[in-house]
């Protein structure tokens, strides 16, 4: 039941179950881990596969059948494609596809932010149906101004798909934009920014998952708490990177995220990737990463 919040929100405008739900479900039903896909050189090498479109393709179709039941989501990281032009871009499209028949959920990690005209053609290209690149969610950046993200926004709610607004980043040098402005942050701007548009779509209600997320990576160490953000009242999952490769872990997230973890969704790439290429070693690193989340 919608909270006192929703009384004038709007309903989210699709006969298609919402994201948020979409991706609730398959947290509680697989755990709470995103595998990211990120076909790095240098992992493409470690892998005996070259550096080009067939080889991201080989990568990227097997960590899909590695991990496609033992995680909630996949995340393909565009870069990483799009460096191998129009047929990276294809591979990426076949991958999407993919795992769209493995009924895997896909978030493509591709951090688009514009004015309101162009960003509404980014809009289309991940979130439209039918379009070869639509993902289940998408990857935003807020720094043109939350509300230049406006046509993702509307047509994500529209199509039953989610975004993930970059709120605090994981790398070090995010906090010289993100924390401007002390207990008035830019990261306090766009946490409330986000949390308002989930109760827009009258989604705010313990338990249920909002299709308006953010990322807050595993590594911001106490800024939450430094620059008092309060992640569960935003209702929407919370895409959290920097597990292994950059250095956290499962015990770190439990205490970095407090009483908004049931909303996390916990991300790692190389540090699971570099178990590959075999299937199997693919899928005891994620199942242990899954495991040490669930167990903290
Ligand atoms: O704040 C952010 C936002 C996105 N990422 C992306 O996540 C993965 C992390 O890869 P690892 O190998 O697990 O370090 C990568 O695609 C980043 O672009 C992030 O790390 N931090």
């Amino acid at each position: 039941m919608p909270d006192a919040d929703a009384a004038t929100a709007g309903t989210v405008p699709t006969g298609r179950e919402s994201f948020g739900s979409r991706l609730g479900q398959a947290m509680a039903g697989r755990g709470p881990l995103c595998v990211g896909i990120d076909p790095h050189p240098s992992l493409l090498r470690d892998w005996g596969l070259n550096d080009d479109a067939a080889g991201v393709e080989r990568f990227s179709l097997t960590v899909l059948e590695a991990v496609g039941s033992l995680a909630a989501a996949v995340k393909p990281q565009v870069a990483l494609y799009e460096r191998h032009g129009s047929a990276g871009m294809a591979v990426l499209e076949r991958t999407l596809a993919a795992a769209a028949d493995a009924y895997v959920l896909t978030i493509a990690d591709a951090k688009r932010g514009d004015i309101g005209s162009t960003m509404a053609a980014y809009a289309d290209a991940w979130l439209r149906d039918g379009s070869p690149l639509a993902a289940d969610a998408v990857t935003l950046s807020p720094y043109l101004g939350f509300e230049s993200l406006r046509p993702a926004l509307d047509l994500a709610a529209e199509t039953g798909r989610g975004v993930f607004v970059l709120a605090l980043t994981s790398n070090p040098e995010g906090a010289s934009v993100q924390h401007v402005g002390g207990m008035d942050s830019v990261a306090r701007r766009i946490v409330q920014a986000a949390a308002a548009e989930n109760r827009r779509y009258a989604v705010s209600v313990p338990g249920n998952l909002g299709s308006v997320g953010l990322v807050v990576g595993a590594t911001v160490g106490s800024a939450l708490t430094d620059l008092d953000l309060d992640l569960a009242a935003t209702f929407g999952p919370i895409l959290a990177p920097g597990l292994g490769a950059q250095g956290a872990t499962a015990a770190v997230l439990r205490r970095t995220f407090g009483p908004a973890y049931p909303q996390v969704l916990g991300t790692s790439s190389r540090d699971i990737l570099a178990a590959g290429p075999h299937i199997r070693s693919l899928q005891d690193a994620a199942r242990r990463t899954r495991d040490e989340l669930l167990a903290t």
